[in-house]
């Protein structure tokens, strides 16, 4: 199993690898001082003897990380056989999937890989998007999905035009949201996307692409 301290640099913060309600088993004859705080914390179980064939019976997902490359190898070999996913964490031959960098906020996760071909470019990558302002979107989350479950209550979401979706997605609509005016974006995103804010915003669909009704909305102000 990986030690905590690549659990931590994969994500970038004292995460512990659990919370996604997974049931995590760690088959070791010894363990960092991470791995014991995840054990007496209750998120993961662990097994102190080395690794035996028949460990990944019932295993959904598995990580091979003991020191010896022999041992990684067996274990990739049952998971094989079993047909469980198997990451044998820097041996790319015997990894039936590979881990990527990790970046999230709020609900959304952006993972990136570069297939194995550079570790340290995922790192850039994921350091450089955490302080993008592409990332900045996600800000809109909660607002996005009270607006969505608010259409499909009405019997509404099904008739929206995707497209009108991306032109009510505004830098306009995320400073909104980043001033703390959740309730006042809600409502102006639903009455975008339901074109009753009286402003003509998308009145014609085929006309809007490459948020063209953002541009012409420009145009109108200048
Ligand atoms: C993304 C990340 C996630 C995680 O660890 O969970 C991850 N490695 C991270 C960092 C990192 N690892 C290494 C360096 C040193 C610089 C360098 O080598 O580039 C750095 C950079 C650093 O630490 O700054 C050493 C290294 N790693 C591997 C090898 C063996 C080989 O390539 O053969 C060696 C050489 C070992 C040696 O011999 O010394 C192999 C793998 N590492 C992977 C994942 C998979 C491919 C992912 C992809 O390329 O997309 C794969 C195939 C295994 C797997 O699937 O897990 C995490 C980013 C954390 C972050 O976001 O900050
Ligand atoms: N890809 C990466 O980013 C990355 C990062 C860190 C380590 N690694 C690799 O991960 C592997 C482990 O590194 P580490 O620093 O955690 O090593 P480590 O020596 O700290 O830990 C290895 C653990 O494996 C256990 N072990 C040994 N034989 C075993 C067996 N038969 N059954 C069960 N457990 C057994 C040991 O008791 C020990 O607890 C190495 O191959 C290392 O190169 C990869």
């Amino acid at each position: 199993m990986r030690d905590s301290r690549r659990w931590n640099r994969g994500r970038g913060q004292d995460q512990p690898p659990a919370g996604s309600g997974a049931d995590i088993c760690v088959v070791s004859p010894d363990a960092t001082l991470g791995i014991r705080q995840f054990v007496a914390d209750g998120d993961v179980r662990w097994e102190q003897r080395k690794y035996e064939k028949g460990d990944l019976d019932g295993a959904f997902i598995a990580i091979a990380a003991t020191n010896v490359r022999e041992v990684n190898r067996r274990i990739f070999e049952e998971a094989e056989e079993r047909g469980v996913m198997l990451n044998a964490v820097d041996d790319p031959p015997n990894c039936s999937f590979i881990a990527p960098s990790i970046v999230q906020r709020g609900p959304v996760t952006v993972a990136i890989s570069t297939g194995g071909v550079s570790p340290a470019l995922a790192r850039k990558l994921r350091e450089s998007l955490q302080t993008s302002d592409a990332l900045a979107w996600a800000d809109l989350s909660s607002v996005m999905a009270v607006a969505r479950s608010h259409l499909r209550e009405a019997g509404l979401l099904s008739t929206i035009d995707p497209q009108r979706w991306q032109c009510c997605i505004t830098p306009e609509l995320l400073a909104m949201v980043q001033d703390g005016q959740q309730t006042e974006a809600t409502e102006k995103l639903l009455a975008g996307l339901t074109g009753d804010d009286g402003r003509g915003l998308c009145q014609d669909i085929s006309q809007c692409h490459d948020g063209g009704c953002q541009l012409a909305r420009a145009g109108e102000r200048s």
